[in-house]
């Protein structure tokens, strides 16, 4: 599989183009940013609030996105999943023309065939794996986060050389940008994040806390030992992989970590993994965060709550609130 780099990607391209970032929130606001500082000319297309206000405070020319739409060259659609379809429908379509690029950083809306654009124009995807605010830091610090491209519609001819200077604009080619296809990067998404990023991840160090916790253990313990932490040695893994990890920690925690892995990762977990991907490869999942918003989000706002009052929050805050090394 061809892996593109730095030389493989010309900004040139996008000398003379507009890009609208559609949205300035998490990846909004990186993506405007790093695109701006690599020397594209760059507007914002945003309702009117907090987030039109931060961009405007950046620098950045905000406008609606019926507007941003009516100028661009380029559309970097940065809404969220959930609403994307109603604004495309009401804000967007009305005022598409042939010649531009309509460019998503997920393919939820085009996969799930939410949103069936036009034949003349050029549907793209450009997505950066990792969450928008590093899509920023990493690359103020000179480096990039990795991009996957797809190509829906090629009305130009030349949607792929756009979309990975694009990806060079936003730092991507200096870590690495893979091809792929809007369905497989939905799916991937949705599993990683569903799987092993957030859900995973998350429940596993709620549950490690718990079990401490409900042990008689200090929470403050419990929260260095298994939240803390996490974010330590996942440092090393990103690094230089597992074994850098392995390098780093004692032979005591290797061992018992080879023992114990698989006595918490058991196969019922690998079951319950492959039917998380089914559910995600037959638009299930899909059809259930739609029907979620369309019913004003009961299920997602109550259990945002439940997690949000959950022990390890208030542990957490009140010992980071004493580390002011950590960022805001
Ligand atoms: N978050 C991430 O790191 C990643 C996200 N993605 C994808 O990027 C896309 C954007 O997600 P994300 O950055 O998380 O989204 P956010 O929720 O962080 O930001 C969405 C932005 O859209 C604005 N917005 C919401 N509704 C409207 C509207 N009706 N009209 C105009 N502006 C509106 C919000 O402004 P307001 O303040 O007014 O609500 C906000 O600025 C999604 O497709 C997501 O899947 C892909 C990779 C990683
Ligand atoms: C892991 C969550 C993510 O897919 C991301 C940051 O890549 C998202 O949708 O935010
Ligand atoms: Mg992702
Ligand atoms: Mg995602």
């Amino acid at each position: 599989m061809k892996m593109y780099y730095e030389n493989d990607a010309d900004l040139q391209l996008l000398h003379g183009k507009t890009v609208a970032v559609l949205g300035y929130g998490s990846q909004g606001h990186s993506q405007a940013q790093n695109l701006r500082d690599s020397g594209v000319k760059v507007i914002i297309g945003q309702r009117p609030g907090k987030s039109a206000d931060k961009a405007q405070e950046d620098g950045f020319s905000v406008m609606s996105v019926a507007e941003a739409t009516q100028i661009a060259d380029i559309l970097q659609f940065l809404l969220p999943d959930e609403r994307q379809a109603k604004v495309y429908q009401e804000e967007i379509l009305p005022y598409l023309h042939k010649g531009q690029t309509l460019m998503f950083s997920h393919g939820f809306n085009i996969h799930f065939k939410q949103i069936i654009p036009p034949d003349d124009i050029d549907v793209v995807l450009v997505a950066p794996k990792g969450p928008g605010h590093l899509v920023r830091r990493v690359y103020e610090a000179g480096g990039g986060i990795p991009s996957l491209i797809a190509i829906h519609q090629d009305a130009s001819g030349q949607a792929f050389e756009y979309a990975l200077a694009y990806t060079k604009g936003i730092g991507s080619t200096k870590a690495g940008v893979l091809v792929t296809t809007f369905k497989e990067e939905t799916e991937t998404d949705l599993f990683g994040e569903q799987a092993v990023l957030c859900g995973g991840v998350a429940d596993l160090i709620k549950a490690g806390f718990e079990t401490l916790v409900d042990a008689g253990y200090q929470p403050e313990i419990a929260f260095f030992e298994c939240c803390h932490e996490v974010k330590l040695i996942v440092d090393l893994i990103y690094e230089g992989g597992l074994s850098r990890m392995n390098y780093s920690i004692s032979d005591t925690a290797e061992f018992g970590g080879y023992n114990a892995g698989p006595k918490i990762v058991t196969e019922e977990t690998r079951k319950a993994m492959k039917g998380l991907l089914s559910d995600i490869q037959k638009g299930v999942f899909a059809r259930n965060w739609i029907l979620e918003n369309q019913a004003g989000r009961p299920s997602f706002l109550a259990m945002r709550e439940q997690n949000a009052d959950h022990p390890i929050e208030e542990v957490g805050k009140s010992l980071r609130s004493m580390m002011g090394f950590i960022g805001k």
